[in-house]
């Protein structure tokens, strides 16, 4: 699996041998550079402790752009969807996350809802949204690529790192070091 480049203090913090949480020491170290997303995330995602890059997609139960971005390499980041918390149709499904898997995204933030929960959750990346339809979205390519989204009255901006665990979900402007 690749390491997202971070210092190595944090990498070992997700990496290092039985770590089972992250969020709790970054904020004991940082809490004057992280903000905290503060939202009802469920976990889907067969790796729970994921880190990367924010690259950010805006969409209303249409899913093309989650899917074309995620089928581009992903070494390093993390996408984050505003999906306007829809639970009417799913922004995610297992084919797609495969996709984010082979092309080594570290993890997907969704906030609306995925499906195929039970084939995600044996895949090794991090998945968070805020729960599952069965129902997938039609694909008629609408939806912005890259623009900052409002998330738990947190901004989130393109390039920004993102930290999550079981313990939430921390944002902050630049790599932690
Ligand atoms: O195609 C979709 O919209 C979601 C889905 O079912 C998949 O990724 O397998």
């Amino acid at each position: 699996m690749a390491q997202v480049s971070t210092p190595s203090s944090i990498n070992s913090m997700i990496f290092g041998p039985e770590v089972d949480d992250l969020l709790p020491d970054l904020f004991d170290s940082y809490a004057d550079k992280l903000q905290l997303v503060n939202e009802t995330w469920c976990n889907y995602g067969g790796r729970t402790i994921f880190a990367g890059e924010v690259v950010t997609v805006s969409c209303f139960e249409d899913n093309s752009k989650v899917k074309a971005q995620l089928a581009l390499p992903g070494v390093g980041k993390v996408l984050v969807v505003h999906g306007q918390g829809s639970f009417a149709k799913a922004l995610l499904g297992d084919m797609i996350a495969k996709s984010a898997l082979d092309n080594g995204w570290e993890g997907i933030v969704i906030y609306g809802c995925i499906r195929d929960a039970g084939a995600i959750a044996k895949m090794p990346i991090g998945v968070k949204a805020l729960g599952v339809t069965p129902i997938k979205t039609q694909k008629r390519d609408l939806g912005e690529l890259n623009v900052t989204l409002e998330i738990g009255q947190v901004s989130i901006k393109p390039g920004m790192m993102l930290y999550a665990d079981l313990n939430g979900i921390a944002i902050s402007e630049s790599v932690l070091s």
